[in-house]
């Protein structure tokens, strides 16, 4: 894996991808986020942790309006993308998720083509002019994901036929085929074998070098190993937010302590 432990220099000189400025979440009367603030990094991979029901997914959701798609959901606060508030009324929602690209925990392929799952995003956006730019883009995406070679042969079959692993990897490239700045990564690991971890694991240190990457999870190696920051929440809030090595070996917040100690969680 390249070097995935960035320096303090390095860090500093990230720029703020997505700034949440005082957010709070409810669920009717479910308060499941309170005042949030953080700034998510470009280039670096953030992590959320912490114990079950905190707040992360709710959170996670927030940064590329995937709660609007719930009824109960009311999100107050600010969440800045470049600057620009994306809950503003002139921002559209499903071109914000081209931008802020998602994968979810249980991997989802469409029940279409392999080659169909990955143009989707770029048929509907109009991000390609051309059947032979689709193909391009469709290539590039499966190879970022590292999945080319294993369906190059069978770009016409369901992607719903891969495995678990090599259908994680092809929602990614589904992900990034819309050329996001941003990709959110809820669990993504889950549902997969070791051997399948690694190889997102890998592919996610890669991808930062594009983009900023969020990833929920709930294995502390898997934060450990594929982050620059880690932000804890717990019961709604962050209670603590630094540099991934930082909270891993000295966290100041007793509730971190306590947590990545496994007292809690
Ligand atoms: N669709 C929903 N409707 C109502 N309440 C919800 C909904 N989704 C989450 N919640 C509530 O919001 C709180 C935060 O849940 P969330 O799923 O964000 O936590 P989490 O930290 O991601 O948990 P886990 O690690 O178990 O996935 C919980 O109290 C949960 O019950």
């Amino acid at each position: 894996m390249t070097n995935m432990r960035m320096t303090e220099q390095d860090l500093q000189d990230r720029e703020t991808k997505i700034a949440s400025r005082g957010v709070d979440v409810f669920y009717g009367a479910t308060h499941a986020i309170k005042d949030v603030d953080i700034d998510i990094l470009n280039n670096t991979v953030t992590a959320f942790i912490g114990p079950s029901g905190c707040g992360k997914s709710t959170f996670l959701r927030c940064l590329n309006r995937m709660n609007d798609t719930i009824d109960s959901c009311r999100v107050t606060g600010q969440i800045l993308l470049d600057g620009d508030d994306i809950y503003h009324s002139s921002v559209d929602p499903v071109t914000l998720r081209a931008r802020v690209g998602m994968v979810f925990q249980k991997p989802n392929p469409f029940p279409k083509s392999i080659f169909d799952n990955i143009a989707y995003g770029p048929r509907i956006h109009g991000l390609v002019n051309n059947k032979a730019e689709l193909d391009e883009v469709v290539e590039k995406s499966l190879r970022r994901a590292a999945i080319w070679n294993e369906v190059k042969d069978r770009l016409d079959q369901p992607g719903t036929g891969l495995s678990g692993g090599q259908q994680q990897r092809l929602c990614i490239a589904r992900a990034i085929a819309t050329a996001p700045e941003v990709l959110l990564m809820d669990e993504p690991c889950s549902a997969l074998d070791p051997i399948a971890t690694a190889q997102i694991e890998e592919l996610i240190d890669e991808l930062r070098q594009d983009f900023a990457v969020v990833i929920v999870t709930h294995s502390m190696q898997q934060a450990a190993r594929v982050s620059q920051k880690t932000a804890f929440f717990h019961l709604g809030v962050i209670a603590e937010h630094g540099d991934t090595n930082q909270i891993f070996t000295n966290p100041v917040d007793k509730r971190t302590q306590d947590y990545i100690t496994g007292r809690f969680g």
